[in-house]
């Protein structure tokens, strides 16, 4: 017998409740309570495990790829979210599992769900989807959802407007083109507008993220070259997620910096997508990604050259005037210098700009934690611009972890 078969229930609270074993009202004042019903392991009305609570968390998201490291960050957070309340939870090699023994630190989340594998999901008790997925895997998971859920993608599998792009630095085809074209890309400082309207938000990348945040006001008004941009940046390793890898063994690792991807790491394209919409013409940037022994953080130290005339105070006030109302976005007081330290477990980017020894050129530095404005506390503060909600929920609480 399944729990479709019967239509009335009572809750360890005593109240009544009546439904079809899939939605569930009660005559509670203002409907603001939510049956928890065991649906698997339903024999009868007598048999069920039935409680209800309160609902105080009116948005259900689910979270694929909850077992990885942004979907364990996007559970942090949560946890002072004032609205979004998590309703599903996937993994892969975890599916089976509680959070709690894939990730200890998450064990005082209670009342979350089992993590279930992404085919068994079911989105019907869901509003909005995280999805945390690895790239290459994402495009036909999120073609397969329901039309009317909100998503915030936070793989690269949505954010390159040019599909043969894709192609060419992700090494394989594009499966969703048409969902390609209605996705928008989630950098929120400079594309709010559009998000407050989208279904479907590509999340940025980690590097993108840090270096478009300077480098787009500074070419939109014109007070930097766009041609001759290096850009030298570092990251933390758990921006390569939590899978295995040799080459991200402590020994590899520890009391050294490695370069990678030099010349042809797949972030290029993303980063000359944007700083080429800013600037109206095709811009090429030289970019160097390294590997640094620590969990968390990244810093994109940036050399351009200035426009003719142009002073290094023009491009400190150009960046104050376009970051005063932001709240993530921090441009420190002259000369002093952004560390990653200083935002680590915050949703802040924190940047400044400072004189070159040469003629005519600057040095940005700019610093984000990978795993929040990087990744997961970029995307929900995306889903809550989608939501219509304000847009620091649940993430302005987070003061940065020093040291
Ligand atoms: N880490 C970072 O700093 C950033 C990451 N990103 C992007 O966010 C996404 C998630 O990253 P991250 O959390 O670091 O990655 P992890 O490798 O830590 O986690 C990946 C998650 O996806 C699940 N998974 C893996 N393969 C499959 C599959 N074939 N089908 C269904 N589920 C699968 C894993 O499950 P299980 O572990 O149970 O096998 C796990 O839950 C990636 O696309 C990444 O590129 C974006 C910005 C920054
Ligand atoms: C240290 C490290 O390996 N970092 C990742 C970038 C993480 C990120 O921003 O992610 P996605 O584009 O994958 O979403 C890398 O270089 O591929």
């Amino acid at each position: 017998m399944s729990a479709a078969t019967f239509n009335s229930v009572s809750c360890s609270r005593g109240c009544w409740w009546k439904g079809d074993g899939k939605i569930w009202t009660t005559s509670k004042p203002n409907g603001d309570y939510r049956l928890n019903v065991k649906r698997h392991s339903v024999v009868s009305p007598k048999g069920l495990s039935i409680s209800c609570s309160k609902l105080e968390k009116e948005v259900r998201v689910a979270l694929l790829g909850a077992s990885g490291y942004t979907g364990a960050e996007i559970i942090r957070l949560l946890a002072n979210h004032p609205s979004f309340g998590i309703g599903l939870m996937t993994a892969d090699r975890n599916a089976g599992k509680s959070i709690e023994s894939v990730f200890p630190h998450l064990v005082t989340q209670k009342d979350l769900p089992t993590l279930i594998s992404t085919s068994d999901a079911d989105f019907s008790d869901v509003d909005a989807v995280f999805c945390c997925l690895p790239h290459g895997t994402t495009q036909e998971i999120i073609k397969g959802l329901p039309h009317g859920l909100k998503i915030v993608d936070l793989s690269a599998d949505f954010r390159l407007r040019d599909i043969s792009e894709y192609e060419q630095w992700y090494g394989q085809a594009h499966k969703a083109p048409d969902l390609q074209e209605e996705a928008v890309y989630g950098l929120t400082e400079m594309f709010r507008e559009q998000i407050k309207a989208a279904r479907l938000v590509a999340n940025p990348g980690c590097y993108p993220t840090s270096i478009q945040l300077p480098l787009v006001p500074l070419i939109k008004a014109k007070l930097i070259r766009d041609q001759n941009i290096i850009i030298d940046a570092k990251s933390g390793v758990s921006g390569a997620g939590r899978g295995a890898k040799v080459s991200n063994l402590y020994t590899e690792l520890s009391e050294g910096i490695m370069s990678y991807g030099v010349t042809k790491h797949r972030h290029v394209p993303e980063i000359e997508q944007g700083l080429s919409d800013a600037s109206g013409v095709k811009v090429t940037v030289s970019f160097t990604p390294h590997l640094m022994p620590m969990s968390r953080g990244m810093q994109s130290t940036i050399y351009v050259e200035m426009a003719p005339g142009t002073t290094v105070d023009d491009l400190y006030e150009q960046l104050k005037l376009s970051y005063e109302k932001e709240e993530f976005v921090r441009v420190l007081e002259k000369g002093v210098v952004p560390r990653t330290h200083d935002v680590r477990g915050s949703n802040y980017c924190y940047m400044n700009v400072f004189p070159d020894r040469i003629p005519n050129r600057a040095i940005i530095i700019s610093v984000i934690d990978n795993l929040v404005k990087g990744a997961s506390g970029q995307a929900i503060q995306n889903l809550n611009i989608m939501m219509g909600l304000p847009e620091n929920a649940g993430l302005a609480s987070y003061l940065p972890v020093f040291p």
